[in-house]
């Protein structure tokens, strides 16, 4: 398989959560052109499980790939970017997904003693595919739920050929948070006969950033971000409705629950305050991952002796993920793999080095042969 021209062929369609159609054709199209004789394919909305027989299967090997994009413009000036105006692969899962189409050729070019299941899931960057997945594949198709599952996420900030991970906690738990304001709008040059939903949701904001570094013990850790804020609708009307929408991080759930009652406390102030409606929607939200240790120790182990590769040691992060879903329920893990990018995630000029595409389905091969 050409990974390079399948992984731009991807970066051209990128598709955000539950409508990742044209992905899932081009996947099953990518797939259907491999031998058969050792594969079994299911559809599960626009996700894909693929399941690879084995020698001598005792259990079942899991591969995981997120398949969905973001809604960000494209500015890298590639020729092969995004044809899919306001959308783009910004969080490297074109690359997830050649990655694992390679895996899977090497799975048919030579069999591991298990099974192996690759599963392409959809919408992790939102509202989140894994659980719903998870609970599919437990329900409908046992006969593809992975005993042990692995996943790999790209790193920017890594040199291609690095990996990282650590034992324990690797990911935080997320949860989406959206808040509306409502007042009584009005005429630019009569602020006294209205509620100005602007100010409050300025007010709003900065109140909000004071969560994290007056409340959370500093010995704990945690993320309160508004990444959109949009107030009104003309410069001489004054706002009758304001948004703010963001992202909370913690590492634990007890953190997210005093996260939460902080916030609702600061907006029932501001609604006092402003004499305005304020609501709250916590939108999607994601379990912390929290890799295997054995699972974690041995992968160190041999990435450490594989040729062309480094291991490092990471640091927890305050990203999230919905592989925190497979991880609750199984033993798991996932891992950075480096990409040199000087554009981070999420970032609109992300541009990962393609060398990963020729070292992460053999080295990924190897270690599930291992298992
Ligand atoms: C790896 C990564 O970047 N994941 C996303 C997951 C987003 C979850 C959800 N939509 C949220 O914003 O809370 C991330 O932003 O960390």
């Amino acid at each position: 398989m050409e990974l390079v021209k399948i992984r731009r062929d991807l970066h051209q369609i990128p598709e955000i959560g539950f409508q990742e159609v044209k992905t899932q054709a081009y996947l099953l199209e990518a797939i259907s052109r491999l031998p058969q004789e050792r594969l079994e394919v299911v559809e599960w909305r626009t996700g894909i499980a693929v399941k690879v027989r084995g020698s001598h299967p005792k259990k079942r090997i899991g591969w995981r790939t997120d398949i969905d994009a973001l809604p960000i413009t494209e500015e890298t000036g590639f020729d092969f970017k995004s044809t899919h105006p306001g959308y783009m692969h910004a969080c490297g899962h074109d690359v997830h997904m050649a990655v694992a189409l390679g895996l899977l050729e090497k799975l048919i070019d030579k069999p591991i003693k298990d099974d192996a299941v690759i599963l392409f899931q959809p919408a992790e960057e939102g509202p989140g595919g894994a659980l719903p997945f998870r609970e599919w594949l437990k329900n409908d198709k046992p006969d593809f739920l992975p005993d042990v599952i692995c996943a790999l996420h790209i790193a920017p900030e890594l040199p291609v050929g690095t990996v990282g991970t650590r034992p324990g906690l690797l990911f935080a738990n997320t949860s989406e948070l959206f808040i509306d304001l409502r007042g009584k709008g009005g005429h630019a040059a009569y602020p006294h006969l209205t509620e100005d939903m602007a100010v409050a949701a300025a007010s709003l904001l900065i109140q909000l950033q004071t969560i994290v570094s007056r409340t959370v013990n500093p010995m704990d850790s945690a993320v309160l971000t508004v990444g959109k804020m949009t107030a009104g609708t003309v410069q001489n009307i004054i706002a009758e409705h304001a948004r703010l929408e963001g992202t909370i991080r913690t590492l634990n759930s007890e953190s997210m629950v005093h996260m939460k009652r902080r916030i609702e406390a600061i907006c029932r102030a501001v609604e006092e305050a402003n004499h305005c409606k304020v609501t709250i929607d916590y939108g999607s939200g994601y379990l912390e991952v929290n890799n295997n240790e054995a699972l974690a120790e041995k992968f160190l182990r041999y990435a450490s002796e594989s040729e062309g590769i480094q291991a490092i040691r990471s640091e927890a992060a305050m990203t999230g993920e919905d592989f925190g879903y497979f991880t609750e329920q199984l033993p798991g893990l996932m891992f950075w793999a480096g990409v040199s990018s000087p554009y981070g995630l999420h970032h609109a000029k992300l541009d990962p080095d393609e060398k990963i595409l020729d070292l992460m389905p053999g080295f990924i091969h190897g270690f599930m042969s291992e298992l």
